[in-house]
C-alpha cells in the first residue's frame, strides 16, 4: 500500500509458499503448510493464532534459527532460501534482535554485562549503558537478574536485543510471563524502539487486545495465515486494556 507520499513501502521479508515439516520418526507434523507474506520496513506487525498455528516456526525461520521444508523467503533482496548454517549465523548476528517469553539472561552477569555480551560481537553497536537508557533502566545497570522485577528483565532483554542496532526485532510472547501492567511497559518500549529506530518488529502473542498498537496484524490457523489487517488507527499501549 503506498504511503501518504506515494511511495511504496520497502519490503523486509517476503516469503512464497513457505512449508515446514518436521518429522519425528513417527508423526509428520505440518507447521507451516503454505505461507505467503510480505512484511514492510518500519511496521510493528503482531501475530495472532492458536497454540501450535505455526507462529514461532515462522519467526524461528524468518530469524534464521530454523530451515524451511519447502518454499521461498527473501530478506530485502536477499533470497535466504538456501542459506546455510554459517550464514543464517552471520545473518542473525547482523541483522536481527530476538525477544522471547523467558528472558534468557545470565544470572551472574549484571544488566549491563548481559547487554555487553551482545556489543562485543557487534559491528555498529550502542554503549551497553545507552540501550539501558533507552528502555529506562539506566538506573539499574549494575543489577543482577534476580534483583529485578520480571518486566524489568524483559526490557534488559529487549536491550540486549536492540544494542547491536538490528534491523529487525522478533519477539516471541514478549509479555507471556508479564501482569498487564510490567506488560504494558514492555509494550511502551517495543513501540518506543519501532518508532525512534524505525526497527521492523514482530511481536507473537496470545493476547488479542495487543493487536490494538499494531500497523498490521496478521492471523495464523493451522499453519497459514488466515487473514491479514492493517490497522487504521493505532493504540498506545497505556490505551490497551486487557
Ligand atoms: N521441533 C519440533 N519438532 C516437532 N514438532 C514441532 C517442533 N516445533 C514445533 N512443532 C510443532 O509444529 C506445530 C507448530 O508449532 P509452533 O510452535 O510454530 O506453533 P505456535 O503457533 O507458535 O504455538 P504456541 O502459540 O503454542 O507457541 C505444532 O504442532 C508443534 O507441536
Amino acid at each position: 500500500m503506498p504511503d501518504a507520499a506515494g511511495t511504496a513501502p520497502e519490503v523486509v521479508f517476503r516469503a512464497e509458499g513457505l512449508t515446514k515439516i518436521y518429522d519425528t520418526g513417527e508423526v509428520q507434523v505440518h507447521a507451516l503448510a503454505g505461507v505467503d507474506l510480505a512484511l514492510y520496513a518500519s511496521e510493528l506487525s503482531v501475530l495472532l493464532g492458536p497454540s501450535g498455528s505455526g507462529k514461532s516456526t515462522l519467526l524461528n525461520i524468518l530469524g534464521g534459527l530454523d530451515h524451511p521444508t519447502g518454499g521461498r523467503f527473501w530478506f530485502r533482496d536477499r533470497d535466504m532460501t538456501g542459506a546455510g548454517d554459517r550464514a543464517l549465523t552471520r545473518y542473525r548476528r547482523d541483522h536481527v534482535g530476538f525477544v522471547f517469553q523467558f528472558y534468557n539472561l545470565v544470572p551472574s552477569l549484571t544488566a549491563r554485562e548481559n547487554v555487553q555480551l551482545v556489543t562485543d560481537v557487534a559491528r555498529d553497536p550502542m554503549r551497553p549503558a545507552e540501550a539501558l537508557e533507552l528502555v529506562g533502566l539506566g538506573h539499574r545497570m549494575d543489577h543482577f537478574p534476580a534483583q529485578m522485577s520480571g518486566g524489568e528483565q524483559q526490557r534488559v532483554a529487549i536491550a540486549r536485543a536492540i544494542a547491536k542496532r538490528p534491523e529487525v526485532l522478533l519477539c516471541d510472547e514478549p509479555t507471556g510471563a508479564l501482569d498487564s501492567r510490567t506488560g504494558t511497559q514492555v509494550l511502551e518500549t517495543l513501540r518506543r524502539v519501532n518508532e525512534e529506530f524505525g526497527t521492523t518488529t514482530v511481536v507473537i502473542t496470545h493476547n488479542a487486545a495487543i493487536r490494538q498498537m499494531a500497523h498490521r496484524v496478521i492471523r495464523f490457523a493451522d499453519g497459514r495465515i488466515e487473514r491479514i489487517e492493517v490497522n487504521d488507527h493505532r493504540l498506545a499501549p497505556s490505551e490497551i486494556h486487557w
